[in-house]
Formats: C-alpha cells, structure tokens, sequence
C-alpha cells in the first residue's frame, strides 16, 4: 500500500491529537497562536465530519507561567501543585481559541486508575461518547495534581493511546517538537534521518530515548503510544506541532514531515485493553487449568495454585504457568476472595464468600493468550 494512504483522512472519523509540552509553550511562554491553530485545524476535521478528542499536555507548564517560575522543578508536590494552576489556565485558552469556531470544550482528568479498572474504563468511554454527541471537543488530561507517583502515567503520551482505544478511534496523531522519529536525536545531530514509516518489525525504535526540557515522555514514550496504537489496528503519526496549521498542512500536504507507524490488523477494544493494561496481580495455576484456557473454557478457582498481588474485580492479571505468562485475563473477583477460594471447587465459593458468585474467576472471553516465549500477546479473544 502507498505510505500516502494510511494519511487518506478519509479512512479516519475518530482522531485523538496529542499535544505535548513542547507546543504548548515557546521560550517558556504559553503559545496561544499555536493552540489557535490546532482550534482552526479541528475545526475543519469537524466540518468533515470527524470527531476529534485532543489529549493536552501543559498544565505544569501554564502553572510555570503563572508563577513566573523558570525551571520546572524536581519535586513531585510542587509539580502537582503547579498542574493545579495550571490547568484551568490551559482550559482557558483552549476555550477562547475554540469559541472563534463556536465550538465547545471540555475538560476531562484521568488517572490511571480510570484505565485500569474496566467499569471505570467502561464509565468513561460513555462520558465522551455523549460530549462527541453533543459535538463538544473533549481536551483530556493526566489528573496530575492527585496521581500517585507510583501509579501515574507521567506522560501523556501513554494516556494518549489507551484514550485512543477508549472511544474507539482509528488515528492518533503526537504532535511535538521535530519532525518525527530520527535514528537519533535531531536536536543534537546534525546528520540523523528521519524514519518516515514503521512497521511493527521496527522493535529496535524502542531502544530511542531522549526528551525536551519540559516533556515527561521523550521520544520513547511517543514510539511506545505508537507501536500499541497501530499494533491494535490504528494508524499513528508522530509529526512537528511547531509548524503552521500541523493537521491541516499533514492533509494536505503530501511531503509533509512526519513518520507513520504502519496498522496491523483490526483488534477489538477489549482485546486491545487487555494487552495494554498493566497487571495488578498474578494467578499461579495449574495443568489442568493451562489445558482448559487453552481449549478456550474459562478459568476456575480449582486451578489456581497460588495468588500475587492485591488488585480489584475488573481488573487485568497475569496468568502464569510453570513461571511463564501465558495469558492475561480480567477477573471476576477480588485478590483478597481469590485467595479464599483457590484450589476450591465452583460449587463451594458461595458458601465460603458468603454471597452467590461467578463460576469462574475469569470468564473465557476476558482471556487472551500470551505466547509464552516471547511473553507477548497473541491479540486473540477467546
Ligand atoms: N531519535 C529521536 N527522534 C526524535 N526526537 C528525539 C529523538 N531522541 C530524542 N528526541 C527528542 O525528543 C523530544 C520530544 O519529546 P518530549 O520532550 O517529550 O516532547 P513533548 O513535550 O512534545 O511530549 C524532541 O525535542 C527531541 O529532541
Ligand atoms: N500532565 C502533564 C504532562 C506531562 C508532560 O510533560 O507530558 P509531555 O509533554 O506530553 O511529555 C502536564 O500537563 O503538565
């Protein structure tokens, strides 16, 4: 297939456009021009149709600018509290630069934790399919002032692509500093190449690092968002925000800049859920229930041998056999009540939990195999 293709935005009605620190800011000023013209390129991408979501970085950056603070500092409290000023600041003028359109904005804050659990995933997959039905532009965040260190994304490069599987999106475009993904850093080689496109061959991208002075991310949490997005089946592009109009100049324009990460095949939203979401836990199992999983049954208590990890209902463990993984799965029960009911059969676990339950602790269609040697998912529901 032609490169040019993948860019026919025709193909595309869902599109998250990520923008990082280093658009939003310029010369440690908050560069409202550029906003004006990401609101100008959405605008056009509605007029065709195409509901667009923008995942914003900049928050520590406006709060930077309203202190007048020029160094982003290294504490983590004090970067919270500067994502708190800063983020109704950034709303601000994502509102007024959208309002030149008559289009509304709005504001939603993430945490982890929103991803991790599947009703709450679920939950907010329903918030933003009603904002796109009542033609609002959602501009996301990291709710960065009460994450926990341990438990953030700290980059919204990452949140940028499991947003871009919670409402279903088929284009992810990271909109940052230079051109795309060089073979090294651009800014301080001369002589790198820009890589146009990629194919999920290109493993050896994810050994790139590297960062601006206010990016969390770098270069290689934008080859991570990218390599999960086109693995699940959508097409990303990692381009330079800085030029004029980007999204516009990346329709029209053919020899616009940029590199593409080819799409593999199509894979559903739970299955690419799956595969991306961190896992809280392990469950240890045995023989029999590797057999079972395998001929796609589901995963009962009575094969599970030991339990690791303390994690809720909904959410996405790993299944392990013989210290491999080979599944992942979302389960149907609490850690705490799995390690009550393990080893024990079906018939049992009302009685010893107290209250009528599921039969299995994972369901077989909340089950993707893992291949076990390389540890990677297949991508395949049961
Ligand atoms: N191989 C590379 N290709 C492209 N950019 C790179 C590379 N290595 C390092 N970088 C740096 O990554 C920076 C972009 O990442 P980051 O600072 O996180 O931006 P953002 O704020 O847009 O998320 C660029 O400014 C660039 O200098
Ligand atoms: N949530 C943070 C963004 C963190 C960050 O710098 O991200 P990025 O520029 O996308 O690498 C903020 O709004 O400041």
């Amino acid at each position: 297939m032609d490169k040019q293709e993948y860019l026919d935005f025709s193909k595309y009605n869902r599109i998250v456009i990520k923008v990082g620190s280093a658009i939003i800011t310029n010369n440690y000023d908050i560069d409202e021009d550029k906003i004006n013209q990401i609101a100008q390129d959405v605008y056009y991408l509605n007029k065709q149709n195409k509901e667009v979501l923008i995942v914003s970085s900049g928050a520590v950056a406006c709060g930077m600018k309203v202190l007048n603070i020029k160094k982003k500092p290294d504490s983590i409290p004090l970067r919270q509290a500067l994502a708190s000023i800063g983020q109704p600041y950034l709303m601000s003028i994502y509102a007024k630069a959208f309002a030149r359109y008559s289009i509304n904005t709005s504001q939603v804050l993430i945490s982890i934790e929103d991803i991790l659990s599947r009703k709450r995933f679920l939950n907010a997959k329903n918030t933003f399919e009603a904002l796109f039905g009542l033609k609002v532009v959602p501009i996301v965040n990291e709710n960065d002032s009460v994450a926990i260190k341990e438990l953030m994304f700290g980059d919204n490069d990452s949140l940028s692509s499991h947003i871009l599987n919670l409402i279903e999106g088929n284009l992810l475009i990271i909109l940052t500093d230079v051109d795309g993904v060089y073979n090294k850093d651009p800014k301080l080689y001369k002589d790198s190449t820009l890589i146009e496109i990629v194919t999920q061959e290109e493993t050896w991208l994810k050994s790139l690092k590297g960062k601006s002075k206010l990016g969390e991310g770098g270069i290689s949490s934008k080859i991570k968002s990218a390599f999960i997005a086109s693995q699940g089946g959508k097409t990303a592009v990692i381009t330079n925000g800085k030029r004029q109009n980007p999204i516009k100049s990346l329709i029209f324009d053919k020899a616009f800049p940029k590199t593409i990460f080819l799409p593999n095949d199509y894979v559903k939203s739970k299955v690419y859920w799956i595969n991306n979401c961190l896992s809280l836990g392990k469950l240890y199992i045995d023989n029999g229930a590797f057999e079972s999983i395998k001929n796609r049954k589901g995963l009962l208590a009575k094969g599970i041998k030991t339990i690791e990890g303390s994690f809720s209902k909904g959410n996405v463990v790993d299944i392990v056999f013989e210290n491999k993984r080979v599944a992942k799965g979302i389960v149907n029960y609490d850690s705490t009540d799995i390690e009550k009911i393990k080893g024990i059969h079906s018939s049992q676990i009302s009685s010893i939990l107290g209250y009528k339950a599921q039969a299995d602790v994972i369901s077989t269609d909340n089950i993707i195999l893992v291949n076990a040697d390389k540890g990677e998912p297949y991508a395949k529901l049961h």
